[in-house]
């Protein structure tokens, strides 16, 4: 079948896509609902938290990452002895033709590639036809075997019944708004909306603000870039505002958790500029950065806090002031991946730490409705908000295939290093399916002087987010990046996305792709397909959200072979690259242990003092998730919904309720100070009683619906505010009142 468009590369004329300017792109775009001008950025909001101060520079763990001396340096100093040994052999004739040569590559070589691209395709041996059956062939084999991917899109009956019985009715959900301004938001966040020029409310945010107000679970969907962290940030900042004020009644109400901590920044950014006009106070806690100025902030109790779930969870085993007891709303952003395998021990901590009679909310692009999945929630009939079809890809997304021939796999890199010389020069993110790969590809890219930085997990906190910053800046036009970077990071200058191999699952495809075309706007998505690779091929195609915007590019043979050249005479250099790194990394640990040393001799006394940190998990078990986590991203035949079901053991309070947990601890401590269990339990109690109210619902929203159509969800929407509001007695659960008994807790949901 011939579904895909032949193009050549650099050839764009002839398809039906412009490079244009991202100015004018955007421009172009037709889509009303967002605002293509709008850019993360901390300049223009004056931030009050002093955690952002710790963002970008501050770990006060010691690190074992060596960075002192980047591969840059390295790099220029290996360039400037190459130079100098060829001066000494008295190449200096030569060596000023090489570079002549080097610096007039491009001008000279894109001309002979403009000439050569018909050739290379002629090279290739195939007509437009014929390559496209190429790929096309990928669908002849599609009975053979179901992508994990596809195997979830089939349904039972007995699943639909299952979702049914789970998911609130669809009927209930409330009307549609074509403004934020009839959605009741108080003047506070219209007045930021306005401020980030935020005049419509996209799709996933017409349908989940309304809901959310009214304290409904929500499980949400909505393609990549558009705006799911407004759409629940928004009306968390707008119930806040009912909350109860005062010094006594400071509580930590709202919990975001966020797979990443560059999304974790991110998040946190967006909240910010949101909450600008109100006295919402945030904190962000997340791995990597300062843990001190973390607990000082959770010591103020700040009403929100965006989290990674191991940071999160270190803070409530540690910092003894912080706990979770008066949460109010719970959002997971990336749900799926916070579900999965990796995340599922921290998660299951965070929530037996949270009060059962929370609002829950679960979104992301490629978000599961599957009731297995989410019973592990303990959602409240959620309302499911599925605004696109499952797993699509933007709108105006363009996506490229480039095949690659078992026999060519070796070229992958001049492939990449010819495309990027050429065609995709700047703003361009690549995926890497390991971390080394992707810091490899950075040298090549250093040592053939393209700007460029990288994003993986080996890096220190403050590398990480220092790259990430010169990429947004555009003060470097490639990031070479792992999955790490794939979920949710909204990067403006973003034109391309590059996959340097096909990712294992459809899911991971769609987010990494959705890091172009965001907010309505144009980009475009290139994928190295080698033969391997073609089931996964045909399933993301599948997926598009339109078939129009899928080519075939072939990169003329010339060029590929050009850069293979070159990176292989750069082969010595590249090696004696990664040797000196190595010993410097390995002189930089040399350094660290000896000044780890010494501090412990210098300050014994005070180290030892401290409290030990714990964990939940002893090290040898936070090893085995760690492994299984990464089994689980490695795995190329692992469905996307597969647990394992061989959990790890845990401590003393394992499969205790949070209740429970507290009161073992209670006994614990009643019997350590030899306390009678009844001056401990009065103890408790009058702590309880002092615990702040749950915050409350908007009162405008309290008035009966205007619409027909409303009217009949008044019902849904009454129970919402009696939950929260008007019959808190009956939902009290965990929250205790002044003269209750303590006794077991009573038969909750979940
Ligand atoms: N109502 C709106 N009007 C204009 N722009 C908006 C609006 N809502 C969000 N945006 C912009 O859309 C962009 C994408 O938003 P966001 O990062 O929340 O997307 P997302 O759906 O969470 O994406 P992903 O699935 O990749 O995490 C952001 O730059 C944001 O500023």
């Amino acid at each position: 079948m011939d579904y895909i468009l032949t193009i050549d590369s650099d050839d764009d004329e002839g398809s039906t896509v412009q490079h244009k300017p991202a100015k004018t792109q955007a421009m172009d775009q037709d889509d009303p609902h967002l605002n293509p001008e709008f850019v993360f950025g901390l300049s223009d909001v004056q931030l009050a938290d002093s955690a952002l101060d710790e963002i970008y520079n501050v770990s006060d763990k010691t690190s074992t990452k060596p960075g002192a001396v980047s591969v840059d340096q390295i790099i220029e100093r290996r360039k400037r002895q190459t130079a100098a040994t060829k001066r000494k052999r008295g190449t200096e004739s030569g060596l000023a033709q090489s570079d002549s040569e080097e610096s007039g590559w491009s001008q000279s070589s894109s001309d002979e590639d403009d000439e050569d691209i018909e050739a290379s395709g002629d090279e290739e041996g195939d007509s437009s036809g014929e390559r496209s059956e190429d790929f096309g062939s990928a669908s002849s084999d599609e009975d053979d075997e179901g992508q994990s991917d596809e195997v979830s899109d089939l349904e039972t009956q007995a699943e639909k019944d299952r979702k049914r019985a789970f998911f609130e009715d669809s009927d209930t959900t409330t009307p549609a708004h074509a403004s934020f301004l009839t959605m009741n938001l108080s003047r506070p966040l219209q007045k930021a909306l306005t401020t980030l020029g935020f005049n419509k409310p996209t799709p996933i945010q017409v349908a989940a603000i309304p809901v959310a107000l009214i304290g409904k679970d929500i499980v949400g969907n909505a393609v990549t870039g558009s705006g799911k962290t407004a759409a629940f940030v928004i009306p968390m900042l707008e119930r806040l505002l009912y909350r109860e004020k005062g010094k006594s009644a400071a509580a930590t109400r709202c919990l975001i958790l966020v797979p990443t901590r560059e999304l974790g920044v991110q998040c946190y950014e967006v909240a910010q500029k949101l909450a600008a006009y109100t006295d919402a106070r945030i904190a962000l806690v997340v791995g990597g950065l300062s843990l001190k100025s973390q607990e000082a902030a959770l010591r103020t109790r700040p009403d929100v806090v965006i989290a990674t779930p191991g940071r999160l969870v270190d803070h409530i085993h540690n910092s003894p002031s912080f706990n979770l007891d008066a949460l109010d709303i719970l959002v997971l952003d990336e749900a799926d991946r916070m579900l999965s395998e990796g995340f599922a021990d921290e998660l299951s901590e965070i929530i037996k730490a949270c009060p059962k009679s929370r609002q829950t909310m679960l979104f992301s692009a490629t978000m599961t409705d599957s009731v297995d999945e989410l019973v592990k929630m303990s959602l409240n009939k959620p309302v499911r908000l599925f605004v696109d079809p499952r797993r699509t890809t933007a709108r105006g997304l363009v996506q490229e295939f480039v095949r690659v021939r078992a026999e060519k796999e070796t070229e992958r890199s001049s492939l990449l290093v010819a495309l990027c010389q050429r065609t995709f020069t700047s703003g361009v993110i690549v995926f890497f399916r390991s971390k080394k790969l992707a810091h490899q590809m950075r040298i090549i890219f250093r040592m053939l002087d393209m700007k460029c930085e990288e994003l993986h997990g080996d890096l220190t906190q403050e590398q990480r987010l220092q790259a990430l910053q010169l990429f947004r800046d555009g003060q470097v036009n490639f990031l070479m990046a792992t999955d790490l970077a794939s979920r949710g990071l909204d990067i403006k200058g973003i034109e391309t996305v590059i996959n340097y191999d096909m990712p294992n699952q459809a899911a991971q495809y769609l987010h990494r792709v959705g890091r172009t075309a965001r907010a309505g706007k144009t980009g475009r998505s290139l994928t190295l397909v080698g033969e391997a690779d073609r089931k996964m091929l045909k399933s993301v195609i599948k997926h598009s959200a339109s078939g129009e915007n899928i080519r075939h590019r072939v990169v003329p043979a010339e060029s590929v072979a050009k850069w293979s050249k070159r990176i292989a005479d750069l082969k010595d250099e590249i090696s004696m690259v990664l040797q000196e790194e190595k010993e410097e990394k390995q002189i930089r640990q040399a350094e660290m242990e000896l000044k780890k040393g010494k501090n412990m001799i210098d300050h014994e006394k005070e180290i030892f003092s401290r409290p030990a940190r714990t964990w939940f998990q002893s090290e040898k078990e936070k090893n085995k998730a760690a492994a299984s986590s990464k089994q689980e991203h490695e795995n190329a035949n692992k469905t996307d919904s597969g647990v394992d079901a061989a959990a790890p053991k845990r401590g003393k309070f394992a499969g205790l309720s949070r209740r429970a947990k507290r009161r073992k601890l209670a006994a614990e401590a009643d019997q350590a100070i030899g306390d009678t269990g009844a001056v401990g339990a009065a103890i408790r109690s009058a702590k309880k009683n002092a615990r702040p109210r749950k915050i409350g619902l908007p009162e405008q929203n309290s008035k009966p619906r205007k619409t027909a159509g409303s009217r009949s969800k008044s019902a849904g929407a009454k129970t919402g505010f009696d939950r929260d509001l008007g019959q808190r007695g009956q939902h009290e659960g965990i929250r205790a009142k002044k003269g209750d008994k303590i006794g077991r807790p009573g038969k909750r949901r979940g």
